[in-house]
């Protein structure tokens, strides 16, 4: 088997995939803290054969991950952020230094869709642009919608926006200080996304395919207007094409990737614009 860790700021998620048969065996996540618990936290290491690590906690965290790993399994795989991987230039002027959750899913993307645009609705919302060819531009982090919530302090922090509300209801005006928070939150969030990707797509003069990921992309995704596939195993597919273990992922198969639509045309993206700025 082999297992995949998503060390996020608030959630560390890991997958058992079947190196043989390269179908996901099992799935879960706990709360991001200073140590695993094998067998309480992930699944018993037994039945691991390699690891493969995407981490965006503190260092402390992840070095002691590994050290605890690398006891019980052969092979543990760390991913970096590189100045180049895969046909992608890393944008960064410090190329180590973005976020390499942010770098999985921009190689994921690139590897499913050629250009594109990531977006990663987690503890922070991230965006990240690459064009055709591979240039990455650098992106966007703004804070997710977790942050905003608590950053209020109203003591909503424990009501969640339930991810099956339809976006028209989320955009009304709430009539209650949850609703209100839930609403205005869920209005920052979507209103940036479609406007950051509005906007690149203009600069750069390309309509890019669009791909979401992370705890909150479900219900971001109901507000976005642009065209655009949600795929939860993005972060896993950047690892799977970076570390490639089983026969489908040597043959550049990532797990779970979803259709990707084709992007509305440039010139509608501009007139969408256009008619926002008139308002
Ligand atoms: N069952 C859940 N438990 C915790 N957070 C959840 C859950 N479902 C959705 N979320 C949302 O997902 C976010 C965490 O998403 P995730 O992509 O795992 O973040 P990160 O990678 O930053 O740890 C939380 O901040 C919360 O808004
Ligand atoms: C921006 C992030 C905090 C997002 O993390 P997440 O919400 O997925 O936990 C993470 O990608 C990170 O720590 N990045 C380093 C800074 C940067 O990317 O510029
Ligand atoms: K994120």
């Amino acid at each position: 088997m082999i297992l995949d860790l998503d060390i996020g700021n608030t959630l560390s998620k890991w997958r058992l995939k079947d190196a043989d048969s390269s179908e996901i065996r099992s799935r879960g996540a706990v709360w991001t803290r200073e140590e695993w618990r094998p067998g309480a936290d992930i699944p018993d290491l037994d039945v691991v054969e390699s690891v493969r690590i995407s981490s965006v906690a503190r260092q402390a965290v992840l070095a002691r991950t590994v050290s605890l790993l690398r006891h019980r399994v052969g092979g543990v795989h760390v991913a970096r952020s590189t100045p180049e991987a895969l046909g992608v230039t890393n944008g960064y002027e410090e190329p180590a230094r973005l976020g390499v959750d942010r770098w999985m899913g921009v190689l994921a993307g690139y590897q499913l869709a050629g250009g594109c645009c990531s977006v990663d609705c987690g503890s922070a919302i991230t965006m990240d642009f690459v064009l055709p060819g591979g240039r990455h531009l650098g992106g966007y982090i703004l804070p997710g919608l977790r942050l905003m919530k608590e950053s209020l302090q109203l003591g909503t922090r424990n009501v969640a926006i339930d991810p099956d509300s339809e976006a028209d209801e989320l955009l009304e005006p709430g009539v209650r200080t949850v609703e209100a928070v839930n609403h205005g939150i869920y209005m920052a969030a979507v209103s940036a996304v479609n406007r950051i990707y509005s906007e690149v797509c203009d600069q750069q003069g390309v309509a890019l395919p669009l791909l979401v990921t992370g705890g909150d992309a479900r219900v971001v995704s109901r507000g976005i207007q642009a065209p655009h596939a949600v795929w939860p195993d993005m972060v896993y597919g950047g690892l799977e094409a970076c570390f490639p273990l089983t026969a489908a992922e040597r043959a550049g198969r990532m797990s779970g990737a979803p259709s990707v639509p084709r992007p509305v045309s440039l010139e509608k993206i501009r007139a969408g614009l256009a008619f926002s700025m008139l308002l």
